[in-house]
């Protein structure tokens, strides 16, 4: 019923960087969760607690926020003797012990592993896989939502030692019939990409980036496009394959510019935010584009605005909205943009996740749930994403197992759940355009 025992560790991401682990002891058995952590953070992300002392792992170590969890979240949580079942009691519980606007002083990722531990133990208890604890938890009911997976398969940005700027472009096989065959055209896609980027470049241009995505060395997004194209032609897949971008242009946003080139400091290539929209909409035109992610700085307001209204395309907040009920807020206001990027580690806990989603959910948007570059085998996202219906996952390429671990999770979920359906192209349709299928998730 409450929680017995907490323990956290110290283990390490996908990057080889220290991250959180928390296992939690109900009567019910052992919960293990752990935390990931992303490289291009927005500014407005909740507060990741690193040791900051350069003599330990160049300051990334956790062993603060493990402390926190182990001496201050453990036996405050176990004396309050609050239901495992009751979320959102727990998590408001976890908000107040830490009593900052940002998670600052306990660490969002000291949270998180909590939380997430907690919502496993949650469903443990009451007896149901971890997405229907979710579904339960957020008033989502059957059918249960696969989601169309948008794989980033070329890597560039901060995630990659290429030239390229914009940081993720994802295949996304909206023609699919269910998740399992998403899969397969997604992998065919992939292998026929590697193909491709070694007639063009050579073998040791198929090296990857931190998502698995492959890093060649493109001269920009134009050539990453066309590769894209001609290896979803080569698969056989054209008009059932879309593209997703994230540009994460925050990352080279400098005094009201944009530097394509920012990876060579000595080189800059400044454009201004009414020429990179440009350039996007010239994109929209050539390639079967279905969603740009941060294609504007984190607090270019207007630009992200103008965008939205004219591009005809999903527009996702990430770095701008930040998983924050608060700043989604702001961007319905402003008509910002019309899709969230749903990153349980940006806000800090499952509830305030639920809640981003569902409010995101009430102006219509489409939701990505999705994965941070620095991933652990913790899956949890799988189940959040069918739990809240949201239509859409990035979980990077489909390569590498801490990214993979998830796409198997939903086979798993998609061959035991006799009632659910595939999304498709339903999770980056908006307002009245939005299938049935999505909308009573609202
Ligand atoms: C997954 C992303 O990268 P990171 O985790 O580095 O923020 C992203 O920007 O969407
Ligand atoms: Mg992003």
């Amino acid at each position: 019923m409450s929680v017995q025992k907490i323990l956290a560790r110290q283990i390490f991401d996908s990057r080889g960087n220290p991250t959180v682990e928390v296992d939690l002891w109900t009567e019910k058995g052992l919960f293990r969760a752990a935390v990931p952590s992303g490289a291009s953070t927005g500014i407005h992300e909740a507060h990741e607690l690193r040791d900051g002392d350069k003599s330990s792992y160049l300051g990334k170590g956790v062993t603060k926020a493990v402390a926190n969890v182990n001496d201050v979240i453990a036996p405050e949580l176990i004396k309050a003797g609050l239901k495992v079942t009751d979320q959102k009691a727990i998590d408001d519980f976890l908000i107040k012990l830490d009593g900052t606007p940002n998670k600052s002083k306990l660490g969002a990722n000291a949270i998180l592993g909590v939380s997430i531990a907690v919502a496993k133990a949650g469903a443990e208890e009451n007896g149901v896989a971890l997405y229907k604890h979710i579904a339960g938890l957020a008033g989502v009911k059957p059918p249960y939502i696969l989601p169309a997976p948008a794989m980033n398969v070329i890597n560039g940005g901060s995630h990659a030692g290429n030239k390229l700027a914009p940081q993720e472009f994802m295949i996304v096989p909206t023609g699919a019939k269910s998740f399992t065959e998403a899969m397969k055209v997604g992998t065919e896609v992939y292998h026929n990409l590697k193909k491709v980027i070694q007639a063009r470049s050579g073998i040791d241009a198929t090296n990857v980036g931190d998502e698995g995505g492959f890093a060649p060395p493109l001269e920009g997004a134009d050539e990453a496009l066309e590769i894209l194209t001609e290896a979803i032609e080569k698969a056989g897949y054209t008009g059932q394959v879309h593209i997703s971008l994230d540009v994460a242009s925050s990352e080279f946003y400098k005094e009201g510019k944009y530097d394509l080139n920012f990876k060579d400091e000595k080189n800059p290539h400044l454009i201004t935010g009414k020429e990179l929209a440009d350039l996007y909409i010239g994109w929209i035109k050539k390639y079967p584009i279905t969603s740009i992610e941060d294609p504007f700085d984190q607090d270019d307001w207007e630009a992200w605005s103008y965008f939205t209204a004219n591009s005809g395309v999903t527009v996702i907040g990430d770095d701008l909205t930040v998983t924050n009920p608060l700043r989604i807020k702001t961007a319905i206001e402003k008509k910002a943009c019309n899709g969230l990027l749903l990153k349980i580690n940006q806000i800090g806990t499952i509830s305030e996740s639920i809640q981003a989603a569902q409010l995101s959910q009430s102006d219509n948007w489409s939701v990505m749930c999705s994965h941070r570059s620095g991933e652990t085998e913790d899956v949890t996202i799988a189940d959040l994403t069918v739990g809240l219906a949201t239509g859409i996952i990035k979980t990077g390429a489909p390569c590498r197992s801490e990214r993979v671990a998830k796409y198997n999770a939903l086979l798993r979920i998609e061959s035991l759940e006799k009632d659910c359906k595939y999304a498709g192209i339903a999770g980056f349709t908006q307002g009245d355009k939005a299938p049935e299928v999505l909308s009573w998730g609202k």
